[in-house]
């Protein structure tokens, strides 16, 4: 049985999945993996998507298309992601750029927001050779700019915010289910 059996899951498009957004390792991808675990559920993430799609990884995918055609890219499969029920998805760090993915996103699941400090980020990813927009003489300086631009577009698509720097992951996921279980269950008492 799932931790947390899902209570007429998909008489709400809005609640049918579960999607976590936010900037380069706030940790979508390790969340979103125990996220479905717990639920049972399949999981899917948007830059994995793309590379196996492609055969090649995403720094190839930008250094032959540029950032515009890995946009593309990324468009399609969000489009294709989002219309597929019962998933949780990590998405890539920009996927909230495109207005057609935010509402994909918000129309057809519970969208968490995961964010960290830039300095838990820049530890996190020290070693990282898979991001190619951090590939940049001033790593930090990239991340306060993608951040000033992009925290107004994670906020009109989040449900929920949760800082998953200073808590322990498994503190993370128990919140993240917490509080979609509570709004399956507001749902169903509107419905009923
Ligand atoms: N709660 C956590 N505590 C400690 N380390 C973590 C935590 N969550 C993720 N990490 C580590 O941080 C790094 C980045 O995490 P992850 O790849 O999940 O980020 P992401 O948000 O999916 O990034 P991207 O948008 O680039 O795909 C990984 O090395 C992962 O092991
Ligand atoms: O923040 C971003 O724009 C990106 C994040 C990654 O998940 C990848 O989607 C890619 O490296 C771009
Ligand atoms: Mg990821």
């Amino acid at each position: 049985m799932p931790a947390f059996p899902c209570i007429n899951l998909l008489s709400m498009k809005k609640l049918q999945n579960i999607y976590l957004i936010g900037l380069m390792g706030v940790g979508k991808t390790t969340i979103g993996k125990q996220l479905a675990k717990a639920l049972q559920r399949p999981f899917y993430d948007s830059d994995k998507v793309i590379e196996d799609s492609m055969g090649v990884d995403i720094p190839t995918i930008f250094s032959y298309e540029g950032e515009a055609g890995f946009r593309l890219r990324e468009q399609a499969v969000i489009q294709q992601l989002t219309a597929i029920p019962g998933i949780v998805m990590a998405t890539g760090g920009g996927s909230v750029i495109k207005p057609e993915n935010r509402e994909a996103l918000k129309a057809s699941g519970f969208v968490v927001y995961l964010h960290c400090s830039i300095d838990k980020i820049l530890y996190r990813t020290r070693h990282d050779t898979q991001r190619p927009l951090l590939r940049t003489d001033n790593p930090r300086q990239r991340l306060q700019s993608l951040l000033a631009d992009r925290e107004p577009l994670y906020m009109a698509c989040a449900d929920f915010k949760i800082d998953s720097g200073s808590l322990p992951g498994k503190t993370v996921v128990k919140t993240i289910l917490q509080q979609y279980q509570a709004a399956l269950e507001h749902n169903e008492s509107i419905a009923s």
